[in-house]
């Protein structure tokens, strides 16, 4: 920070956007567009990236004029548009990199693989990483709690997959345990080079808004790195002054798998590690959390809050974002689901600058889309539902159809 803090603000901003939209190596990716606060010292032949970042900043004006009491300044910001779908990419070029810069001489340090516990996304981004760079990933998933399309990827990328009769915190055990024994670098976000990487997602969003600072960010929290470097990203660019001021951050947790919210309500007194239940957001379902002590400082510090979200309050909400021009996952539908009830509460207000933080692709998660328009799901309304409607393949049947939906009789 010393040898940053040398040069003012204004030289970062300019800096970082003079390289929006280059193809100079590496600074096409928008976390190495910012190569000087993530890892200063590589060289950039050894970086491995897959051009990550630059996401969408997603104006969500009908969700928030419509549904959310007219706000006009709601914003999402499409982390999960990606090259494997979800943020993770962000920090797993940062730790891929580093291991690529180890592993190759003159350090030529003896890194036989890199290994991760994963609910299906830390997974598929260290095994794309992995296998660009060939480099050997190894994965630990928990059976049967992660979707189809999250374990395909790690198969696909040639990583060699453990698939273990427990949840994510029994494999997160594993993998430390395993990774303490053998030359296998651990890949999950306890190592901060994974946040370095993702703090750059804050600092793109105070770029897109052309360095004004948003009021709030809402952030669904897991294992809860990301909470904690979108907290580094915006406190060392206030910090560095490139802007004046940090965002309160939010924290949204499904009601399933909520040991932070419940320590939130203790006062911060009381700490438990729980079971988690399952979720429809199951890459969040985490109960007990790796960076629990940063993201209460990154909550203090930001004067932040935490919020839960039932299964329908997500599902609901995933699909209002949905008909309004989004494919949210179920893990932005928890942070969305906050964002109604904070509206709900007056605590953001109409005019707020506020920007929602999309951790996947919705397109990973299909299946609870699927069964949610199809109405089943026990015990759930599914009220936004829109079922497809079968038709007899002739004019007048199909006229029918059509007739009636017109007339909102559908
Ligand atoms: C899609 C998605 N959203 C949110 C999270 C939560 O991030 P974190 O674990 O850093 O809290 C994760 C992973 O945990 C995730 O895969
Ligand atoms: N959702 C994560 C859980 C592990 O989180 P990490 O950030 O500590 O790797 C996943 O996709 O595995």
């Amino acid at each position: 920070m010393d040898a940053l803090a040398r040069f003012p603000g204004s030289y970062w901003r300019d800096l970082f956007d003079s390289r929006v939209g280059r193809t100079t190596w590496p600074y096409g990716s928008g976390v190495w567009s910012k190569k000087e606060f993530v890892l200063p010292e590589i060289d950039s032949d050894h970086i491995v990236s897959l051009f990550e970042g630059n996401s969408n900043l997603f104006w969500a004006e009908r969700l928030g004029r419509e549904h959310l009491g007219g706000m006009n300044d709601l914003w999402v910001k499409q982390c999960g548009i990606s090259h494997t779908g979800s943020f993770k990419d962000l920090g797993m070029t940062a730790l891929v990199s580093q291991v690529n810069r180890l592993r190759r001489a003159p350090l030529s340090r003896p890194i036989n693989g890199v290994g991760c516990a994963s609910t299906g996304d830390t997974s598929a981004a260290l095994s794309a990483y992995c296998a660009a760079a060939g480099i050997p990933a190894i994965v630990f998933l928990p059976a049967d709690r992660i979707s189809l399309q999250q374990l395909i990827q790690p198969i696909a990328n040639g990583a060699t997959v453990l698939s273990l009769d427990t949840d994510f915190d029994g494999c997160m055990r594993l993998i430390r345990e395993v990774t303490a024994e053998l030359p296998i670098y651990l890949a999950n976000s306890l190592n901060s080079l994974r946040l370095e990487g993702q703090k750059t997602a804050a600092i793109e969003i105070l770029q897109q808004f052309n360095w004004q600072v948003p009021d709030w960010v809402i952030i669904p929290g897991g294992n809860l790195g990301n909470i904690y470097a979108f907290y580094k990203g915006f406190e060392m660019c206030r910090v560095l002054g490139l802007v004046d001021r940090v965002p309160r951050l939010v924290c949204a947790q499904a009601a399933n798998a909520n040991p932070l919210y419940r320590y939130y309500k203790s006062g911060w007194t009381d700490f438990q590690s729980l079971v988690a239940g399952t979720t429809f957001a199951s890459a969040i379902q985490i109960g007990d959390p790796v960076s629990i002590d940063r993201a209460v400082v990154a909550l203090k510090a930001t004067d932040g809050i935490v919020e839960e979200a039932t299964e329908e309050e997500l599902m609901d909400a995933t699909a209002l974002a949905d008909l309004t021009g989004m494919f949210a996952c179920p893990h932005t539908g928890v942070a969305l689901a906050a964002l109604f009830k904070l509206r709900d509460q007056g605590i953001i207000g109409t005019n707020d600058r506020t920007v929602v933080v999309s951790t996947a692709h919705g397109l990973k998660f299909t299946q609870s889309k699927i069964d949610y328009h199809d109405k089943n799901i026990k015990d759930m309304l599914c009220q936004y539902a829109n079922p497809p409607i079968s038709v007899k393949p002739d004019f007048g049947s199909v006229m029918d159809v059509l007739q009636k939906k017109l007339n909102g009789k559908v």
